[in-house]
């Protein structure tokens, strides 16, 4: 069986991958399932960066190929912010329930007609002998009031689908994995990928 380590600490994004990968017949390892891995300062200015600082690290301490995922929310009526903040901008300490209510506090009073938004995941690459790809995936939304659905994680239940008048977390996992940013994003790295396991 073929395997790369995604090195992400995000039970999420990790099963969201699990998901993905095994349509290729490819077994995926996140850093959940090496404890001792200590956290990575994400301290890149770009998705793309941090990506590959997290890819980087990790690809150091594995004889494997790693792909790391720097994802989050860039909303047009905050100037593009939580942005690469996406995952503490409430504080440290990953709670999405707080990142939520930050965004909805920030956004009250605003129309529907200026909530756009768009989901963000930039993926490297790294290949134990130093080759290095990024690509990077989006996903178009609008930011509802409230949130609705208990599918996904993180920002979904904000994240509301106009054509399918969903919330992320409205939909089931099937669904998300083919629409999603971090979707779009894998089918750009796919023939590198397949080229390489
Ligand atoms: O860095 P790792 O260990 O991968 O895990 P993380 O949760 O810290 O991940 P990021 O640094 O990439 O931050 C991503 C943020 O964007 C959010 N996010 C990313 N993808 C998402 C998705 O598919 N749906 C909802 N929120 C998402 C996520 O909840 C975080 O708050
Ligand atoms: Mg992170």
């Amino acid at each position: 069986m073929k395997e790369v380590i995604i090195a992400t600490k995000n039970a999420g994004k990790a099963k969201e991958f699990e998901h993905i990968f095994s349509q290729y017949h490819i077994t995926v390892k996140s850093l959940l399932d090496f404890e001792e891995i200590e956290d990575i300062v994400e301290d890149g200015e770009t998705f793309e960066e941090n990506a590959l600082i997290k890819a980087r690290a990790i690809a150091k301490q594995f004889n494997q190929v790693v792909i790391a995922d720097d994802s989050g929310l860039e909303v047009d009526a905050l100037h593009g912010r939580p942005g690469v903040y996406s995952a503490r901008y409430a504080g440290e300490g990953r709670d999405d329930q707080a990142n939520i209510k930050k965004v909805l506090s920030e956004l009250e009073g605003i129309p529907t007609e200026q909530r756009g938004a768009r989901f963000v995941c930039a993926l490297a690459l790294v290949t134990p002998e130093g080759e290095e790809s990024v690509v990077r995936g989006t996903c178009e939304g609008q930011i509802l009031t409230e949130c609705l659905g208990s599918e996904g994680f993180g920002y979904d239940p904000i994240f509301y689908l106009p054509e399918l008048e969903k919330t992320m977390a409205q939909i089931p996992k099937h669904q998300k994995n083919v629409l999603s940013h971090r979707a779009d994003a894998f089918a750009k790295l796919q023939t590198i990928l397949m080229n390489l396991v």
